[in-house]
């Protein structure tokens, strides 16, 4: 994949793959086979290993499969494996660099996602850093992450209308909860365990994307 439209892209279901979910990368790749076949229309690659070798075999790995269903696959917190491999972009949280030091770094044909947790202020300093997307959360309890902090539903409508940007809602999201944020204005939804511990997880994207108009 070398050119795609962005709006079109960075709406509906947003996958993240888990180590714990994907014990190797047989599996890793299969699940994420099934779940672009369910209408995923973004991966990301979230490895908190220090296995360099691992994380690099991996990532090109799903690349060449998002490339296959043209499809971004975006790199969690480290921008030297997202240019390294040529990922199409990035997924940084506040601690995990600066927004307009990885643009600079990726240049302006990469995706660079930016974790605001429950903050307009931190989203709109995103914004004006040049990323193409904020992720709010935990809107609810995260069995994968269980510290992250919550964020309240009301907060995504006032980011939908004042934000130039698309708006991910992420932190326990399921078949249960999902319309709720996507009425309240998210334009993705990032699942990791009601996704990839699923046994069908092809079925339970389709469910999820066809959420989104
Ligand atoms: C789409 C999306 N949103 C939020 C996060 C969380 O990022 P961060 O706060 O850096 O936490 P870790 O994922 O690195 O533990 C995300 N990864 N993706
Ligand atoms: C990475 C991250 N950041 C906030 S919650 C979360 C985990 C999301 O996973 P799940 O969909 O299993 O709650
Ligand atoms: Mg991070």
């Amino acid at each position: 994949m070398t050119e795609f439209d962005l709006q079109h892209q960075l709406h509906g279901l947003y996958a993240i793959t888990d180590s714990k979910l994907m014990p190797d990368t047989d599996a890793m790749l299969f699940q994420v086979e099934q779940a672009l076949r369910g209408g995923a229309h973004i991966i990301q690659y979230r490895d908190k290993s220090t296995d360099e070798n691992k994380r690099l075999t991996e990532s090109r790995a799903l690349l060449d499969l998002c490339n296959q269903f043209s499809r971004p696959l975006l790199i969690n917190d480290d921008i030297q494996l997202a240019k390294q491999i040529g990922a199409h972009g990035v997924h940084l949280g506040q601690s995990d660099g600066i927004v307009s030091q990885a643009r600079e770094y990726l240049g302006n044909n990469s995706i660079i996602g930016n974790t605001c947790h429950d903050s307009l202020a931190l989203a709109n300093t995103a914004c004006q850093q040049g990323c193409d997307y904020v992720a709010f959360g935990a809107f609810f309890a995260s069995s994968t992450k269980p510290e992250a902090k919550p964020a309240p539903l009301q907060l995504l409508s006032e980011a939908r209308s004042t934000l130039p940007v698309p708006v991910v809602a992420i932190g326990g999201i399921n078949m249960d909860n999902a319309e709720q944020v996507i009425t309240a204005g998210a334009d993705m939804v990032a699942v990791i365990h009601s996704l990839f511990a699923n046994d069908n997880i092809c079925n339970r994207a389709a469910q999820f994307n066809s959420l989104f108009s």
